[in-house]
C-alpha cells in the first residue's frame, strides 16, 4: 500500500510545491497518497477561528485544541465524539508528526524511521504553537506522536518544516527515486562524514581545475583523495561531527578505498 501522507494546515496552498517533480510523480504513480487539508474546515464559527490568546498571558496566539482535535480525529480515522472510526484493518503504523521549534531534531535517522510508517499525519502549527494538550491527548490515546524540529531557527509556522520532512522521507520510499543507488552514498550517512566536493567538465573553468588525481584512471587514488577531502571538509565545517566519528568506521572507510 502507498505511504499515506496527510497534512493539516491553515495555508494549504503552501504545500502545493509537493505536487511538483519527485513527490508529484510518486503520487501520480500511486507510491504516495498525499492529502492536504485546510484546518478551517473543522472550525465551528462564522469567523472560522483557529486560535485564541495564551492562558497565563503573554504575546501572540495559540491554536485551539478543540479545532485540532476534530481535524486530527478525522484524518487519523479515530472514533471520537460520536464519529465512527475509519482506521483500516489490520492496524497500520500511524505517526502524528508535529513540527515545532521545541521538538527533537529531525535527522536522516528520523527520516529513515518515518519512511517505515504506513501513515504520516503532519499537523502544521502557526503562531505561538498548538495547545500542548493536543500532543498529550493523542499520546495518551496510544498514537505515536513525534514533535520534530528541523533546526535551530525561527519559522512562522510548521509548513516549511513539513515540506522538508516530507521530501526527506518520501525519497526513501522504495520506487520514489529513479536510481536507488543515490540514496546510499550521501552526506550525513557515509561513515558520518560530509560529502566530498564534486566536479565535472569543463576540466578548466575560469582557470580553476580539480585535483589532477580525479583526471587519472587510478580509482584507488581517486577514492582516497575523495575521502581525504570529505574528512577535511567535515573537520572545518562540522567539528561536531568529527567528535562523533567512530574511528573503527573510519578505518572501515579507509580499507574500503
Ligand atoms: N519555528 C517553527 C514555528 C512553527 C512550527 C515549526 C517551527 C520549526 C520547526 N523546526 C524549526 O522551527
Amino acid at each position: 500500500a502507498p505511504l499515506r501522507l496527510d497534512v493539516v494546515t491553515i495555508f494549504p496552498d503552501y504545500l502545493r510545491v509537493l505536487n511538483l517533480s519527485l513527490i508529484g510523480r510518486a503520487a501520480a504513480e500511486g507510491l504516495i497518497d498525499l492529502r492536504v487539508h485546510d484546518l478551517r474546515a473543522w472550525t465551528h464559527d462564522r469567523h472560522r477561528t483557529v486560535d485564541d490568546t495564551p492562558l497565563g498571558g503573554g504575546p501572540g496566539m495559540v491554536m485551539r485544541p478543540d479545532v485540532w482535535g476534530l481535524a486530527l480525529d478525522e484524518v487519523l480515522g479515530r472514533e471520537e465524539e460520536g464519529r465512527p472510526a475509519t482506521a483500516p484493518e489490520p492496524p497500520r503504523r500511524q505517526v502524528l508528526v508535529m513540527p515545532t521549534p521545541a521538538g527533537e531534531v529531525f535527522t536522516q535517522r528520523t527520516a529513515e524511521d518515518l519512511a517505515g510508517a504506513d501513515h504520516l499525519v503532519l499537523a502544521c502549527g502557526r503562531y505561538e504553537g498548538i495547545d500542548a494538550r493536543v500532543a498529550e491527548h493523542y499520546r495518551e490515546a496510544g498514537v505515536e506522536v513525534r514533535e520534530l524540529s528541523i533546526g535551530d531557527y525561527v519559522l512562522n509556522g510548521g509548513e516549511a518544516a513539513a515540506v522538508v520532512i516530507i521530501e526527506a522521507v518520501a525519497r526513501l520510499v522504495p520506487g520514489v527515486l529513479g536510481n536507488p543507488g543515490s540514496v546510499v552514498e550521501e552526506s550525513h550517512s557515509r561513515a558520518g562524514l560530509l560529502e566530498h566536493p564534486v566536479y565535472t567538465r569543463p576540466v578548466t573553468w575560469r582557470s580553476l581545475e580539480p585535483d589532477p588525481v580525479l583526471l587519472g584512471g587510478d580509482h584507488g587514488r581517486v577514492a582516497r583523495t575523495r575521502r581525504d577531502q570529505a574528512l577535511l571538509r567535515t573537520a572545518v565545517r562540522r567539528p561536531d561531527m568529527v567528535e562523533r566519528l567512530d574511528p573503527a568506521e573510519l578505518d572501515a572507510a579507509d580499507r574500503a578505498v
